[in-house]
């Protein structure tokens, strides 16, 4: 088995006449941070969208491992161990904190046991107590019985990291995951992103915030116009001539 976690193969995306992805070559090694960089419209949602099935490809592949994600569904994929946060966070509002960290962990549970017998090793005890130890990872344990709903930005984006880490995934995809947030929420999610990477979960970023990006990104891939033009460790990134270009008139790198 290759050392690549995450293999996307010359794919290419189109809407209509629009090409938003074209010969996108990207992979990504098991336990490493993966940072996606580019102006906006470049088609870096486009492209998670790919990976986690919520679009199909017009050409390409992509693997997890040795699994050929393509063509699978969206949940398909997550039981194969990819989990997401978005831009805006998908929480249950009327639920309570604990009760939104329980619901990937119970559902996992019953989509890969079916025998009741082995259903019950699983206890909703043991989801619980895994699920209170999540809350407290991302700081937010002291209101585990608060409605999700009536929490602040960062807190719902900081419930979301801990619902998808509940999941255990082998690939942890975020995308903008400290758009809106203050610069004291956001160096408190890049302290929690740091504590997951030393556990060696394997993550691709999506972010805008080049602080975020230089302080977690072990490599990083820039897309501009649907393709990938440079690709390196932050070093190699910031020094290369085609990212200053592709950012020119916009934020600097
Ligand atoms: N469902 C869709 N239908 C038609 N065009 C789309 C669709 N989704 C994205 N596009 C177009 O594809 C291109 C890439 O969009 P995408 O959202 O992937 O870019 P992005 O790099 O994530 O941008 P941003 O940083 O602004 O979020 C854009 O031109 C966008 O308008």
């Amino acid at each position: 088995m290759s050392d690549y976690i995450l293999d996307v193969t010359d794919v290419d995306k189109n809407f209509g006449g629009l090409r938003a992805l074209s010969d996108i070559n990207l992979r990504v090694k098991e336990g490493t941070v993966h940072a996606i960089i580019g102006p906006n419209g470049a088609g870096k949602s486009t492209l998670l969208n790919v990976i986690v099935g919520r679009l199909a490809p017009n050409r390409g592949r992509v693997l997890l491992g040795n699994e050929v994600l393509t063509g699978k569904h969206p949940y398909e994929i997550n039981q194969l161990g990819v989990a997401r946060v978005f831009q805006t966070p998908e929480i249950f509002p009327d639920l309570s904190l604990l009760q939104n960290v329980m619901v990937p962990a119970l559902a996992k549970r019953d989509g890969e046991f079916n025998m009741s017998f082995l259903k019950s090793l699983f206890s909703e005890r043991e989801i619980r107590a895994e699920a209170e130890h999540m809350l407290e990872d991302v700081g937010l344990i002291e209101h585990k019985e608060h409605l999700a709903g009536s929490m602040s930005r960062g807190d719902k984006r900081r419930l979301e990291l801990a619902m998808c880490l509940s999941q255990r995934p082998k690939l942890f995809l975020l995308d903008e995951p400290t758009a809106g947030m203050s610069r004291h929420d956001t160096n408190r999610t890049i302290d929690l992103l740091k504590r997951i990477k030393e556990r060696g979960m394997t993550k691709v970023i999506i972010e805008h915030d080049m602080h975020v990006v230089f302080s977690l990104a072990d490599r990083i891939s820039v897309l501009a116009q649907g393709a990938i033009i440079a690709e390196g460790t932050p070093e190699e990134v910031r020094n290369n001539p085609k990212v200053k270009e592709a950012y020119l008139g916009g934020e600097t790198v």
